[in-house]
Parts: C-alpha cells; structure tokens; sequence
C-alpha cells in the first residue's frame, strides 16, 4: 500500500481577476475551493493512475469537513485523525502574477498526534510512504525523520518531498524519491543552480548522500532526473497554464504511480513531467483524460 502524509492540509481557496490592486477593493472574476495540502494532490493524482493508496494526517472543523467529503466524492481512501482545530484555508491568487497565502495551520494535541503515529505501527516492507509539505508549527520540526526512522525498521520505503534540513536530515535513510525544484536544490547548498549541468551536479551530491532518485523540477523548463546510475532531462510540453498550485506534487505523484507499477526509472519521470504539466495546464489538479494527452508531447532524453 501507499500512503501520502498530510501533516497540514488545506482548503485551497483559488481565485482569478485581472489586476490585483493591493490596498483597494478587488472583484474577483472567478473562485473556486479544493481540498489542498500537498500529500492530499498526491492521492488524488495516484488515484486517477489507479494507483491504490491512502491518505493519512490531521483533519478538523468545518474545514476539515470540506476537505474529508471533497476526498470521498473523489474516491480518495483516507485515514485522517479528527483534530480539535480548524484545517487552514490557503488562498492562491492568480492575478498579473500567481500569488499564494498560506495558512499556519492548527495547533495538534498531543492525544492526536500519538493517534496519528500509530498508524505506522503495522507497516511492511510491501509499503512506501509519502512525506510532503509544511510540519504543523506546534509539532516537533523533525518529525518526518523520527517516523521515517520507525518504518525503515520494518522495510518500508519511503519518499520526502520537503525543504532544508528537514530533507537533509532523512538522506541517509535513502529515500526511494526526493523531489526538489531547482531553487530549493540551490538551498540545499547554500548557493544558486542556473545551468543544466550545475543541477547535475548537485542532484548527484544528494544520490551521494543516499538519496536513491532525485527529481528536480523546473516548471516551465521541465525536469531532471537524477540516480545512481542515469541521468534523464526533458524540457516541459507548452500549453495555457491555469493553475500550476500542484503541479509538484502531481509530478511526484506519477513518478511513484509509473515506478510501482513497472519498477522503470525512464518511463516513471516520463509519467511524472506529464502528470506535472497536466496539473499546470488544469484549474483543479489533473485528471487522467488530461495526463494521457499531455504524456505524447514528453520526450525524455539520457544526458
Ligand atoms: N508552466 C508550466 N508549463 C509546463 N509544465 C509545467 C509548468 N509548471 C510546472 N510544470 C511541470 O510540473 C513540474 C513541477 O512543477 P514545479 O517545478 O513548479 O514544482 P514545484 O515547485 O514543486 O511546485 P508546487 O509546489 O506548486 O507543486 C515541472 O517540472 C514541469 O514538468
Ligand atoms: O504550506 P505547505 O504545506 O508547504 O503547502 C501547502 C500547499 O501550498 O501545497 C499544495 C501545492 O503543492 C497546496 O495544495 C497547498 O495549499
């Protein structure tokens, strides 16, 4: 079984007007809500692949409601911990510019976070993990590894899609998949990465450090695909983008989707380009009928 892990979801509260005038009335010409957070965008996306999995973290409120019967209405398996707080609301603006708001999100109890945990007491070796976006402030900041730590003990595999130390920190764990985008890489290393073969070089630093794949992604530039053994590049398809919020983890999402199903490292990145850019060309994350037309304009190419 997958799982994805949604420490912090959302209500994605996404809305579009022509020119955002900041200190003025704005009217917006359109809004539309969808349950965010980014572990959530990988389920759904695993499940338009067919991909069994199940969504675990913290829901509450009538946030937390929306989001829980957003998921069922998408046939999303999920096991959230029902929390005392609110789920946060993230409003995503797209304007002359794409802006997002993110919320801090609620504060978790102590009683839910023990519920939370022991979910992962009757992992196995068959499971893989998905770790992504924001730790709830209140929470410990290295939780992602001491859970990482708990179901390496029982062979399960694993992949982070998260920033900074955090994501240093469960290298040596060997994740099956790492995936930062080309600025958070630079960060990584205290340093900028503009070239091609800059973003090589680091991507191979992280493999050194015991990442098994590193995905970069680089939005309307595509992406590389970095192992021990291969380097993969494609540049992204073009089309009309209309909200590119997910497109990460939608990227994530069909690299894990493809690679469980064929255990090929090529055809996986192949899968997670379209998945990425079909969410980019989408108002709401993609859906299949979209990720099956955009992966006949990727080309992957060995470097
Ligand atoms: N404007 C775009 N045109 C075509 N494809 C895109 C575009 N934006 C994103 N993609 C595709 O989606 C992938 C992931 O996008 P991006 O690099 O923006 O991820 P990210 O920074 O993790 O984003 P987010 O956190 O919003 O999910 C890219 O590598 C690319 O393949
Ligand atoms: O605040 P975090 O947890 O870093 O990111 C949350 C979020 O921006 O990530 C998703 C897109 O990747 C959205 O659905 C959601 O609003």
């Amino acid at each position: 079984m997958i799982y994805t892990v949604t420490l912090n979801p959302s209500i994605d509260y996404v809305v579009s007007l022509n020119q955002m005038n900041i200190g003025l009335v704005n009217r917006l010409r359109d809004a539309n809500k969808f349950p965010g957070g980014k572990g959530i965008n990988v389920s759904r996306v695993l499940n338009q692949l067919n991909v069994s999995n199940t969504a675990l973290g913290f829901l509450g409120g009538f946030t937390g409601k929306f989001v829980a019967q957003s998921l069922d209405q998408l046939n999303v398996n999920s096991n959230f911990v029902k929390i005392s707080g609110d789920t946060r609301i993230n409003v995503k603006i797209h304007a002359q510019d794409e802006t997002e708001l993110n919320a801090k999100g609620p504060k978790i109890m102590e009683s839910e976070l023990q519920c939370f945990i022991d979910n992962f007491n009757s992992i196995t070796e068959k499971d893989i993990v998905i770790f992504s976006g924001s730790i709830p402030e209140n929470l410990p900041q290295n939780l992602y590894d001491t859970i990482i730590k708990k179901i390496k003990k029982n062979g399960a595999q694993f992949v982070v899609d998260t920033t900074g130390k955090g994501l240093m920190d469960t290298l040596p764990n060997k994740p099956l998949l790492i995936k930062p985008n080309n600025h958070e890489l630079g960060d990584l290393f205290d340093t900028k990465v503009e070239t091609d073969d800059e973003i090589e070089y680091y991507g191979k630093k992280l493999v050194e450090l015991g990442a098994q794949n590193v995905m970069i992604s680089m939005a309307a530039a595509g992406g590389m695909l970095v192992s021990k053994d291969h380097v993969y590049r494609s540049f992204a398809p073009k089309g009309k983008v209309l909200n590119s919020v997910g497109a990460g983890d939608s990227m994530l999402a069909g690299f894990v989707g493809e690679y469980v199903k064929t255990g090929e490292l090529e055809q996986a990145f192949k899968q997670g380009l379209a998945c990425g850019s079909a969410t980019a060309f989408s108002l709401d994350i993609a859906d299949k009928g979209k990720i099956r037309e955009v992966l006949s304009d990727i080309n992957v190419f060995e470097r």
